[in-house]
Parts: structure tokens; C-alpha cells; sequence
């Protein structure tokens, strides 16, 4: 056995507080386990809980069902048009905010939460108002409400469409000016007209849908949508050259992203029909606006018909909105009765599930595990905490952590396993109890990787019923030395694995040793030289001060020979009588592990 160290007795370390944020992973140099840390009572893979009453702060004017719903859970301060500045204050004392579009949520407000705020709800689509890459270094889940106003945005896309073809903003204008301009306004027909459709997505499928129930031959452009998709519903999906280049009418539907921004530029006008009409209920970043006015000056775009801008509210003086030939709505896709309810309710649930620290299918900034894939892992995601835990607990002081090795085994399928959960709940636990980061299931991967520690997976598929979804699950650390040199395995890798009995995680091998005991509580472990009595003796030590044993099970390489003890214990024992273990007769290490 490759022991990286056997020292015979542990000492006892002076201070139990949490080491000081490091570049390196470095356990702390003691045996009485982590710090205090969060307890759980519950599963979730978020672990966001809150003890008392959680705050939501409602920055932008929400439907009333889902007020009520928010109000029956959390306190909700409702606090319209806050400046940058006042959100940040406010946000240090909210578990949750809940935004439309009109509310930038920059990383200003992410530092200035100092890690209350736990979730931001977007109330609708469009998420280029928060600053994702923050939210999620600050461990923020970002949720949104994806489906509620889709069909008020297709409608205000085809109202739009129609209202300009036919001049119907310009011409009310008119006849209210007291004028009666029927030559001026004569319009466009919409019938056999080729619309492009910018972005099949929800909103654009609904838009591209009503179309052809205008009587508009639709095309539509998009990268990532299925052909066949498009085809049940008559559309040819066409390169964007195609789309732009043979379209008499444009619609955008695309979200905003570094990719789509300006998107719609001089190059893009260039090469349109001569007189196009383009709507844009998307976004107004993907649209060059000083092209656009360009565009519509030199007569390439006859009209446009714009919901959305780069800047909410434009200015003013805008050319683009002051233009003759632009048909304007201040961002009301959304607006609708109907759809403001829907997105009310929708992001009400979705953030009241997220503080309840459940995955929500909306999420944003996280994987989205279906719920019955999360309620099957429930007790493997607890064991796969409870091991990264263990496992970063018997690290000596002063090594690094950087490398750490996750083997999981199961009957089913290499397919068959989402490890994503799995895999950030043992970065959490191998993370907190040495660091004063919080760690869950949307920042792990980033802040594993910040900190240097690559976790590479595995997969060991055995014979067997695939009706449990995962047998054990290993984790090991390499290119490190352990306080308990019995942790280390043939290979020299500090190693435990568990599996889950009766529901319950059982941490099942140390190093090379099988043991059995509940990861509950907390865990002596002593390697002993197999004799009778040895049991009996600590058993007693532990009783006769009041420290209640719940479990205890000894596996020895032969009789005789090398045996590791592991006993599970209710409370946490004295450094006393730690250190008189430690004096026992024939026990050569021992280490006591806090979960
Ligand atoms: N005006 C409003 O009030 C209002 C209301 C709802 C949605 N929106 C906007 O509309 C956008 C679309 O909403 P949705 O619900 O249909 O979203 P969605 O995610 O269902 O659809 C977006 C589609 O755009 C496609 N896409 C991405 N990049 C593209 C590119 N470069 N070229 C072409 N297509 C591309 C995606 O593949 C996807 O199919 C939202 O992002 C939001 O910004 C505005
Ligand atoms: O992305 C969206 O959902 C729409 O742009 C609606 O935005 P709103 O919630 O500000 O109306």
C-alpha cells in the first residue's frame, strides 16, 4: 500500500475556523474536520436555503397571480424605476429579484448582494439584460419565463407587419391632424408577398404560422432549427444571403447575443430587395440603427416597423423613430393581458422553486435535469456531496488539491446517466469545507475551474439490473498526501466510495479497506492492528462521554492483520477524548471526519 503518510498519532489542531480564500485548494492542517458548515435538512441540488421568511424585491410591475403567489411564500417589496445605484442597495438585502426588460442587472448588483441574492427572475424571454456570466460566478441562478408571451409577441409582430403595410399609424396621425390623405396612404398587399422569418424559434414559429394564414409565401433563416420542424408547417428554411436577398417582408425574431448583435448592418441592407419592409419585435441591438436609417434615406428599406430598441427609451430626437416611413410601439410584444398573467405565474413558481433550492426547468445559467432524472439522483447527489467531503477531509494539511478522479458505476448505459448534478455537488463538497466560496449546481464548474481543481469522470458499467441508477461512486484525489494514510489507495490516490442502501448514503470503502457506515453524523476512522477487545475499548471511551455511536463496522485485510474501524457518531466527541483514541492500545491513525 503506497501510504503517502502514516503518521502513527494525529494532533489535534488549535483552530476549527475556515482557512482564508487561496489559489490553491490546501485543506486545512486538522482532524477535527471542516468549519461549521450549512445544514441541509432537505435535498436540493441548489441549496439555497433560507431559514426565515425569503425577500424578494419585484423591480418591474408583475401580473397580480403571481404577486399573490410570490407574497404567500416570501416578503415582496415591489419597488418600481429604482436608479443603478438604489438597486444595488436595496439588492444586499433580497434572496430574490424579478425583472423585465426595462432592468439592467449588471455585476455591480451581483457584488453589491455579497451573495444573498440566490435567484433573478426574468419575467419573459429575452435575458440580455442580465448579466449571466456575473450571476453565475455568484453562484445566481438566472430563471426565465419562456413560453407565457409567445403568442403576444407573434400577434404585436403581425399587427405590426399589417398596420404598415397599409400605413395605419401614419394615417391616424393624419385624419386626427385634421387632414384626409387617401392618395398618400395608399398601402402594400400582404397575399403571395415572401415574408423571412429571422429566428425559428418560439415567436418566430407562431409568426411564420399566422403568415401563411395571411396568405404569405415564408421562408425563414436559422441556424440551429430542424428542417423538418419547418416543413410540417410549409416553411423552407434558406441561408440568410437567401432569406435577405428574395424576402418582401422581414421579421426578426432572433434573441440578442455577441453573435446576432448588429447583425442587420450597411453589409446585411446592401444586399436586400430593393424596398423590403422588416419588423423587429426581437431586439433592437441586432439591428444597426444608424444603417437603418441609411437603409430607409436611400429607399432600400421602404418602411420598418419597430417594437424594440438598442436603447429603451430611444432618444427623443431619434432619426430612426422621428423617421416618416418607421412605424413605432414602445416594446409591447409582451403586453398583453393574457400574457402578463401567464409570465407572472410562470416566473413566480420558477423563482419560488429555485429559493425552495429546486432546479427549475427554466434556468438559465444551469443544466436543466428533468425532475424525474432529479428525484431518481436525489439520494446520489447527497452521497456524492457527502464523499467529495470526506474525501478533501482526509487531504493533509498543505497539499493541494488540483486533481480529482470520479468513477461512477451503474447496469445502465453509458447514455443513461446525467452526472452533471453529481458532479457539481462533489465539487461542493470538496470545495466548501476548505474555502469560504458557496458552491452549487450553477457556479461548480466555474469556480472548479477557477480554482485550478480538474474533476475528470468515469464510467464503469457493470452486469446487472440497470434498475438502480448508479451502484457506487468513487472519488479520488491524486498527487496528495493523506492525514490517514489508510485512505490511500494501491494506486496512491487518497480514495472512498459509497453507495446509497435503504435510501441512505453509506460510505462503503476507504483507501483499499471496505468499511460500512452512514454518512450521517459525523466519522471516526481508525486503522488498528485486528484484535479483540479494540472495539470494545473505544466503544466505551465514546460512551462513557456521552457520545452516542450509531454505527460501527471494521474491515481487516485478514484476521490479525490491519483492520480500519469505522464508527459514525451523533455528536462531535472532546479533543480529549479524540486524543485518548488515539492512545489506545494498537491503534496506529486515526482521523475524525465532520459531514
Ligand atoms: N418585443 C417583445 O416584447 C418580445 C416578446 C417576446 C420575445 N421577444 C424577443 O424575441 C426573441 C425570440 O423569442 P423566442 O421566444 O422565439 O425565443 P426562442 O429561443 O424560442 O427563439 C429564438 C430563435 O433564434 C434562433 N437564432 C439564434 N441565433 C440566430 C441567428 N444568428 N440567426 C437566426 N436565428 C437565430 C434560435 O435558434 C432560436 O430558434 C427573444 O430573445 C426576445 O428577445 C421580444
Ligand atoms: O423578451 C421578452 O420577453 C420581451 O421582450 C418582453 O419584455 P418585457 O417583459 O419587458 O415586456
Amino acid at each position: 500500500m503506497a501510504a503517502a503518510s502514516s503518521t502513527k498519532k494525529l494532533m489535534l489542531a488549535a483552530s476549527p475556523n475556515k482557512p482564508r480564500l487561496s489559489s490553491k485548494l490546501v485543506p486545512p492542517a486538522t482532524i477535527r474536520g471542516p468549519p461549521r458548515r450549512r445544514k441541509t435538512k432537505r435535498f436540493a441540488v441548489l441549496a439555497t436555503f433560507i431559514t426565515s421568511k425569503p425577500t424578494v424585491l419585484v423591480a418591474e410591475k408583475l401580473g397580480e397571480a403571481g404577486l399573490d403567489l410570490l407574497k404567500n411564500f416570501a416578503n415582496v417589496d415591489c419597488s418600481y424605476n429604482l436608479s443603478p445605484e438604489e438597486l444595488c442597495t436595496k439588492i444586499s438585502l433580497c434572496d430574490a429579484l424579478i425583472v423585465r426588460s426595462g432592468t439592467k442587472v449588471t455585476r455591480e448588483v451581483f457584488e453589491s448582494s455579497a451573495g444573498r441574492l440566490k435567484v433573478v427572475g426574468r419575467a419573459g424571454v429575452g435575458i440580455d439584460n442580465v448579466d449571466l456570466s456575473a450571476a453565475t460566478e455568484h453562484g445566481c441562478l438566472v430563471v426565465n419565463a419562456p413560453t407565457a408571451n409567445t403568442i403576444a409577441a407573434a400577434e404585436h409582430g403581425i399587427a405590426l407587419l399589417t398596420a404598415m403595410a397599409r400605413n395605419i399609424a401614419q394615417a391616424d396621425a393624419s385624419v386626427k391632424a385634421g387632414k384626409w390623405q387617401r392618395n398618400k396612404y395608399v398601402g402594400v398587399s400582404l397575399v403571395c408577398k415572401t415574408l423571412a422569418v429571422m429566428g425559428f424559434g418560439k415567436v418566430g414559429t407562431e409568426v411564420a404560422r399566422r403568415a401563411k394564414g395571411l396568405g404569405m409565401n415564408v421562408i425563414a433563416h436559422d441556424p440551429y432549427a430542424q428542417a423538418d420542424r419547418a416543413r410540417a408547417i410549409g416553411v423552407e428554411l434558406v441561408s440568410f444571403e437567401e432569406a435577405i436577398s428574395t424576402a418582401d417582408f422581414i421579421s426578426l425574431h432572433m434573441p440578442l447575443t455577441p453573435a446576432t448583435s448588429k447583425m442587420f448592418n450597411d453589409e446585411a441592407f446592401f444586399k436586400m430587395k430593393k424596398g423590403v419592409r422588416i419588423v423587429n419585435v426581437a431586439r433592437g441591438g441586432v439591428v444597426d440603427e444608424e444603417a437603418l436609417v441609411r437603409a430607409l434615406d436611400s429607399g432600400i428599406i421602404s418602411q420598418a416597423a419597430l417594437d424594440v430598441f438598442t436603447e429603451e427609451p430611444p432618444a427623443k430626437d431619434s432619426k430612426l423613430v422621428l423617421h416618416e416611413n418607421v412605424t413605432v410601439t414602445p416594446h409591447l410584444g409582451a403586453s398583453t393581458t393574457e400574457a402578463q398573467e401567464g409570465v407572472a405565474i410562470e416566473i413566480a413558481e420558477a423563482v419560488i422553486g429555485a429559493l425552495k433550492g429546486e432546479l427549475a426547468a427554466t434556468a438559465v445559467n444551469a443544466p436543466m435535469v428533468p425532475a424525474e432524472v432529479i428525484s431518481e439522483l436525489a439520494p446520489f447527489v447527497t452521497l456524492a456531496e457527502k464523499l467529495g467531503g470526506l474525501a478533501v477531509q482526509l487531504v493533509a494539511g498543505g497539499s493541494g488539491v488540483k486533481s480529482v478522479k470520479v468513477t461512477y458505476a451503474s447496469a445502465r448505459g453509458p447514455d443513461d446517466l446525467d452526472t452533471r448534478l453529481l458532479r457539481a455537488m462533489i465539487t461542493k463538497g470538496i470545495i466548501e469545507p476548505i474555502s469560504s466560496v458557496f458552491v452549487n449546481l450553477v457556479n461548480a464548474d466555474f469556480i472548479a475551474k477557477q480554482r485550478g481543481l480538474r474533476i475528470t469522470e468515469e464510467r464503469i458499467v457493470l452486469d446487472g439490473s440497470p434498475e438502480n441508477p448508479l451502484e457506487f461512486i468513487q472519488v479520488q484525489i491524486a498527487n496528495v498526501e493523506s492525514k490517514f494514510g489508510s485512505a490511500i489507495s494501491d494506486i496512491g490516490d487518497i480514495r472512498v466510495e459509497g453507495r446509497v442502501k435503504d435510501g441512505k448514503p453509506h460510505l462503503t470503502k476507504v483507501g483499499s479497506f471496505g468499511v460500512d457506515v452512514s454518512l450521517e453524523g459525523s466519522i471516526i476512522l481508525c486503522r488498528q492492528v485486528d484484535q479483540p477487545g479494540i472495539i470494545g475499548k473505544v466503544g466505551s471511551l465514546l460512551g462513557d462521554n456521552n457520545v452516542n455511536v450509531n454505527f460501527m463496522s471494521v474491515g481487516r485485510i485478514a484476521p490479525q492483520k490491519q483492520a480500519v474501524m469505522t464508527i459514525g457518531v451523533d455528536e462531535e466527541p472532546s479533543r480529549e477524548v479524540l486524543k485518548k483514541i488515539g492512545e489506545t492500545h494498537a491503534i496506529e491513525e486515526f482521523v475524525f471526519l465532520k459531514l
